[in-house]
């Protein structure tokens, strides 16, 4: 429960957010759009904790597990361990390779990359560690923030597979339209400190985009 939440990073920086009130549960689908700078991926922020806000307050059920997948994960990940090893020693519950291996290779590691040390995979096949990293804490909740960096179409198709199989609730952040299409149920905008619901699809709010683009390139073309 997002209730009467404001946020600003300082004193003497601008207001992000005003006045939130907002609920999310393991049903949600949602797309968060907008201009860059808005303060999507703050809001990700605040909702996964890593902020808090300056005022009002998020409430969280006690037993809830949120994932947040963000681009500087990759820069947690040990370079001189293997997926295997890296795997071993962020969860002690993983004891046997075997399973590891399994675990892995679902996600596009595999072979010798599962031995290799992480500072030899590609910047893709760092993603897939991260992404089976954050699936074995079997999250309730998926904050994505920027996912498809890095990803071909065709691991994009199957990350979007994948999220509309998850049985949890969903909240990303993408300039994909695509990816976007594919697994939101609702889109919001973030926009002048408030996150409004978009009354269409992604599409839409696409044409929407590309006409303001023409008006505003109309409006130049006479100034000049
Ligand atoms: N740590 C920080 N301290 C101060 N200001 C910050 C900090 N992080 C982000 N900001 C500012 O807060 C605003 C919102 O940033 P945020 O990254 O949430 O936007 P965004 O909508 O995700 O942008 P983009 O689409 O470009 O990724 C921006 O003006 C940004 O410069």
């Amino acid at each position: 429960m997002v209730q009467s939440v404001s946020f600003k990073y300082s004193d003497t920086t601008p207001w992000i957010y005003k006045d939130l009130e907002f609920g999310i549960d393991l049903d949600t689908r949602l797309a968060l759009v907008g201009p860059n700078g808005a303060g999507k991926s703050t809001l990700l922020k605040l909702l996964y904790g890593e902020l808090t806000p300056t005022k009002g307050m998020i409430r969280k059920n006690s037993h809830l597990r949120i994932a947040r997948y963000h681009q500087h994960l990759h820069e947690l990940l040990d370079l001189d361990a293997s997926p295997i090893e890296y795997m071993m020693a962020q969860f002690p519950a993983l004891k046997e390779r075997d399973e590891v291996r399994k675990l892995i290779g679902r996600y596009g590691i595999t072979g010798k990359q599962q031995v290799s040390p992480i500072r030899q995979l590609s910047d893709g096949q760092r993603c897939r560690v991260v992404f089976a990293w954050l699936a074995y804490q079997v999250p309730h909740l998926l904050l994505l923030d920027e996912p498809t960096n890095h990803l071909d179409i065709d691991t994009i198709d199957s990350l979007a597979e994948a999220l509309n199989d998850f049985e949890g609730g969903m909240v990303l952040v993408s300039h994909d339209f695509r990816l976007i299409s594919q697994v939101a149920e609702e889109i919001w905008i973030c926009e002048n400190e408030k996150v409004t619901k978009w009354n269409g699809d992604i599409l839409d709010y696409k044409e929407m985009l590309k006409n303001k683009v023409l008006k505003e390139n109309e409006k130049r073309k006479k100034m000049f």
